[in-house]
């Protein structure tokens, strides 16, 4: 079997027409010399594509562009606020969450509204998110006719349209509903956060099991393109922007104008439990300077810190002041973690950091990415080989315990004697359920999610030892082997090192 097809297909046939005991050869050949893995790869068979009409074409694709939102309105803004304040995976109030989070919003309120009446009377994201997906799938249907047509979804966090609502245009739309069809989550964050990504995908899981969780076969197969902070083309559609605005500096001081990158900062907390935003933001950084021939001096900082917390800094404000007062009056400010205008950087940066730096002559924005036709290129190209390769998600996503994002999530406490496991293609990616990806989901009757084919392993701390069960909906658990955990982490952890395509 090809490595690229996707996990979705394997779950699918797995759970369809399969006994447990079909999907246990994956598992124990962890344990086994790395040339029998390949070799059992090469013995499973193909599975044909879930195609919709008759004509050939595996279409119609949903491509469904995941983002945090914001408000069209100033209306808006206590809804979006209050949904934010309401997601753990952001702001992690704990037990307080119910109480405080509706608190703190509606404190917040009178505040941001102004802040957003100021930029023309609401977040210009639904707008230009729209735009994007659709250019973007009329490229995609030119160049990847097997999966046309392509149909352009948005789903955002906290604000309309929300998970919910794009999840019942889908099965409106004659996805799902016993007619299978193909699915991919794009998350329009270039570069993974547990509190961006990871909560709209925790979000669509959610939905997917509650709109879709019992619906048995023919449900709709989703893929995810989880990150793409070093993507060729949106490395050029960056450096395009800073060329242009480099232009605008007379010749002679062109080269010394100083680059400030500014990211969205994260709370410490965030930073230390090995979020890997920080790390893919500066990649996206060197890459864009890289492309640049390192043209400029550069820095990279943050901005939007929110509460008291230690955040990541250097802070953006500050870099900009004391730039200044030691006579660098030529900067550049780039936001580099988001693909559209919205309140950072036309109210922030824009009113807030240069407006009030006294050289808002000398001190200059980026456009942000918006409608560039070099960065809607990118997106389709980005697609288009996700679609061709077939993957369910990248194999940083199996990494996901390694922050405890799901510790959270999960509800399950640190002590829980479980093992959580998925199989992402051939690979096996397993953890404690504690730190489990989607968490919701082991509590669910059907243990398969959207990408991943789900085993679980019971592990029973006292004899050190683990028993594989393949958990099917509705049935008693089946305990097919025993291993140790460590020999399992282990064989895991050298399989996606050796076999990275
Ligand atoms: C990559 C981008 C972003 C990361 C990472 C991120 C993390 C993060 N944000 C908060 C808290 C708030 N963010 C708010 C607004 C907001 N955040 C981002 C992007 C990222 N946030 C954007 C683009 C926006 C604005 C949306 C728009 O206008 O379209 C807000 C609300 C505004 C406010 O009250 O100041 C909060 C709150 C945390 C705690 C966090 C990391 C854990
Ligand atoms: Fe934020």
């Amino acid at each position: 079997m090809s490595l690229r097809h996707s996990a979705g297909q394997l779950s699918k046939r797995a759970c369809s027409t399969a006994s447990p005991a079909s999907a246990s050869p994956a598992l124990p050949s962890l344990l086994l010399p790395k040339h029998r893995i390949i070799q059992m790869r090469t013995f499973a068979t193909p599975v044909p594509p879930v195609t919709q009409n008759a004509v050939g074409s595996q279409g119609p694709t949903a491509m469904v562009f995941l983002n945090m939102g914001g408000p069209s309105t100033t209306d808006e803004v206590g809804d979006f606020l209050s949904r934010l304040f309401a997601d753990g995976d952001l702001i992690p109030l704990g037990r307080l969450q119910n109480y405080l989070g509706p608190l703190i919003s509606s404190r917040r309120t009178p505040k941001i509204k102004k802040q957003y009446a100021s930029i023309g009377g609401g977040s210009p994201i639904r707008r230009w998110s729209e735009h994007q997906n659709k250019e973007m799938c009329k490229i995609l249907d030119k160049i990847s006719p097997e999966t046309a047509p392509h149909k352009p979804y948005v789903a955002f966090r906290y604000a309309d349209p929300l998970t919910e609502e794009m999840y019942k245009q889908l099965l409106a739309d004659g996805f799902g509903n016993g007619k299978g069809g193909r699915a991919v989550a794009f998350t329009q964050y270039p570069q993974y956060s547990c509190s961006t990504t990871g909560s709209s995908l925790n979000e669509l899981w959610k939905w997917r099991q509650r709109l879709e969780g019992k619906a048995g076969r023919g449900t709709i197969q989703w893929s995810v393109i989880d990150r793409w902070p070093v993507h060729p083309g949106l490395v050029e559609a960056f450096a395009k922007n800073i060329e242009d605005k480099l232009s605008e500096y007379p010749k002679e001081r062109r080269d010394k104008v100083v680059l400030l990158f500014s990211a969205h900062s994260l709370p410490m907390s965030v930073v230390n439990r090995g979020d890997p935003y920080p790390a893919e933001v500066a990649a996206t950084v060197y890459a864009v300077m890289q492309r640049l021939a390192f043209s400029n001096p550069y820095r990279l900082c943050w901005q939007s810190q929110v509460g008291p917390s230690a955040w990541l800094g250097p802070q953006t404000s500050d870099s900009v002041e004391n730039y200044i007062a030691k006579g660098q009056k030529d900067l550049i400010l780039i936001p580099i973690a988001f693909t559209s205008d919205h309140i950072e950087t036309l109210y922030e940066l824009d009113q807030e950091v240069i407006g009030e730096s006294g050289h808002a002559d000398t001190v200059k924005r980026v456009e942000s990415l918006n409608g560039s036709p070099i960065f809607i290129d990118a997106l389709a190209t980005i697609a288009k080989s996700h679609l061709d390769n077939r993957v369910a998600c990248s194999y940083q996503m199996g990494l996901r315990f390694f922050c405890r994002c799901g510790e959270r999530i999960c509800g399950i406490n640190a002590n829980a004697s479980f093992v959580f496991a998925m199989i992402v293609g051939q690979q096996i990616a397993c953890w404690p359920i504690e730190f489990a990806p989607y968490g919701c989901l082991v509590r669910s009757a059907n243990h398969e999610s959207p990408c991943f084919r789900i085993v679980t392993i019971l592990y029973n701390r006292q004899r050190s030892s683990a028993e594989l069960a393949v958990v099917k909906p509705y049935h008693r658990i089946q305990v097919q082997h025993r291993f140790n955990i460590a020999d399992l982490l282990a064989a895991f952890l050298q399989v996606t090192q050796h076999s990275r395509p």
